[in-house]
């Protein structure tokens, strides 16, 4: 995907201003500071939100109108998963998925049990989504975006509410999946080995290259600030 020359306000806020970006890695990590524009980045390259000047191109061809022709290029999975689901029941919303690909519904619903099953989860089935937890409702999530298999996952800090064993098997989802995949995170470690991270500072790029030397920039960078009002509260004066 490429982002030419990309303007983008949201409210009163100006969130990027001739931003370029080529996106070609299989796994690209996003970190920076809250409000730094992550999930604004991916709300531009999952079509949420229209650049307000320039463009976002996948391929060739303009994302709007790519995405027209073929609804599931890029799927997302959000930060917030009440942002996400839409249905009431587990099954549900995992059948809603497939429908893009034109699966008519008892057929993505008879995919969904399978996919439940395989995962050892055949139980949550029939279960209300309002009932989960909020880490089974990210799981949820996830399961929507792998069985939807879209050609870009876009995964807005999709660690958060998991625990350990959550974690480490969409740690294992991400690894085995075939998919370019580029994941907003503030745990470094989930990214610190991928090709290429992306550290975005008040919607400018402030890093771009391999995991390790990035995230160690940012983090280099984090440490500095943290130190500074400490030393500015020790260099004043007592009356
Ligand atoms: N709905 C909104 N309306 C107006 N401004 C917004 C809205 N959402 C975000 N912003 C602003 O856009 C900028 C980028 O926010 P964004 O949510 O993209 O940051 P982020 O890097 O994803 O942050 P976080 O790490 O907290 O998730 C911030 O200045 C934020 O205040």
């Amino acid at each position: 995907m490429h982002l030419v020359n990309v303007s983008l306000k949201r409210g009163m806020t100006q969130v990027f201003e001739g931003l370029n970006l080529t996106l070609q890695e299989q796994r690209i990590g996003l970190i920076g500071d809250n409000g730094a524009g992550k999930s604004s980045l991916f709300r531009l390259l999952c079509g949420l939100d229209q650049a307000h000047g320039g463009q976002v191109l996948i391929g060739e061809a303009e994302l709007h109108a790519a995405r027209a022709k073929q609804p599931g290029l890029v799927g997302m999975m959000f930060q917030n998963p009440d942002d996400q689901i839409i249905f009431p029941t587990v099954e549900e919303e995992l059948a809603l998925s497939l429908r893009p690909q034109g699966l008519g519904k008892k057929e993505a619903k008879t995919q969904a049990r399978a996919l439940l099953e395989r995962r050892g989860l055949a139980h949550w089935a029939e279960r209300a989504v309002s009932s989960l937890s909020q880490g089974q409702r990210q799981q949820v999530c996830w399961l929507s975006l792998l069985i939807a298999s879209p050609r870009v996952l876009l995964l807005d800090e999709p660690f958060a509410s998991l625990d350990l064993p959550g974690q480490a098997r969409l740690a294992q989802d991400i690894a085995a999946a075939p998919q370019q995949i580029i994941i907003s995170t503030h745990v470094l470690d989930h990214v610190r080995d991928f090709e290429r991270v992306i550290w975005l500072d008040q919607g400018q790029l402030r890093g771009d290259g391999p995991g390790q030397e990035v995230c160690a920039a940012y983090e280099a960078d984090v440490a500095t600030r943290l130190q500074t009002p400490l030393q500015t509260v020790a260099q004043v004066p007592h009356g």
